[in-house]
């Protein structure tokens, strides 16, 4: 498979790359970022994948995420991918910010006109391993981990809880916990996945724990300040939810944080930290 190299650029004792690919997957053009550590030859590293919330690509994190000094100190790649597939041709729903491009919500869709281009579950999980593996030499796919933010914290969550054995750590900034549950969620489920919202539970992190998903690492910060955190995000029903399950999850409310980059540039090095530890 051919990548094409936007940019890569020094930073951090690293390299910041931004590359561009066809997606099997999608059937489009895909773009993400991976910082590489500076690293002796041959070494192997940890792969930390960060999936980004509503309206972002990959450049929202790579540019506001302050990950790469706590990843050059810990010797972790940083992987952030897009969040829906993009283009003329992939269908939209112009003047909707939560729904179609910008807001894939990390799943396969089976609805029309959505399914042929709307496939991140597989581009994650499957796709973009497979380029990662052959185009970053140093990348220890035996060791991941994976992060995100509010929507993306839902996909770290429910694709972590899916493949634990892949996944060595999860952790969110202000996650969607239980999408089935809420306006953003109820809308983009509904709308890719269709009205049997039996076929939601498999992306909706508080439902997959009802149905037996466990995973011994998970880490949530959720600022209290931030303005989804009632209607959209509910981090009580993930605190419910691991309690009644035996769940050992790490969920801190952070006074007077909002939903913002300031949060997670804030606690980016803490989770990077958390998950190096993980990675070994
Ligand atoms: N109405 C807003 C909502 C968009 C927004 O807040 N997006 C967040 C993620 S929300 C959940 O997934 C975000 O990360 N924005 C990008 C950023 O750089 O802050 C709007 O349309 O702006």
């Amino acid at each position: 498979m051919t990548l094409e190299t936007v940019s890569q650029t020094r930073s951090h004792a690293g390299t910041q790359g931004v590359y561009s690919h066809r997606s099997a997957e999608t059937g489009t053009d895909m773009t993400f970022s991976v910082f590489v550590p500076d690293h002796a030859e041959g070494a192997k590293l940890p792969v930390l994948w960060y999936l980004s919330g509503l309206t972002c690509t990959h450049a929202n994190v790579t540019e506001k995420g302050e990950y790469r000094r706590a990843c050059a100190e810990h010797g972790v790649i940083f992987v952030a991918p897009d969040t829906s597939p993009r283009g003329e041709d992939v269908p939209d729903a112009a003047d909707e910010y939560d729904f179609g491009q910008g807001a894939g919500f990390y799943v396969d869709a089976t609805q029309e006109p959505w399914a042929k281009n709307y496939r991140m579950r597989s581009y994650i999980e499957r796709e973009l391993p497979q380029v990662i593996a052959a185009n970053v030499p140093a990348a220890d796919m035996d060791r991941q981990s994976i992060a995100g933010h509010s929507m993306g914290g839902h996909g770290a969550l429910t694709i972590g809880l899916r493949n634990p054995d892949r996944f060595r750590s999860i952790s969110a900034f202000s996650p969607i916990v239980a999408p089935s549950e809420v306006p953003w969620g109820e809308k983009a489920l509904g709308r890719y996945l269709g009205s049997d919202r039996a076929s939601w539970r498999e992306y909706d992190a508080v439902a997959l724990i009802e149905d037996g998903a466990r995973h011994p690492h998970i880490l949530v910060d959720q600022g209290t300040a931030d303005n989804f955190l009632v209607e959209q995000l509910r981090t009580h029903r993930l605190a419910e939810t691991c309690d009644t399950a035996g769940l050992d999850a790490t969920i801190r409310l952070q006074p007077g944080y909002d939903h913002s980059y300031y949060f997670i540039s804030t606690f980016m090095a803490e989770h990077v930290k958390w998950h190096a530890e993980r990675l070994g």
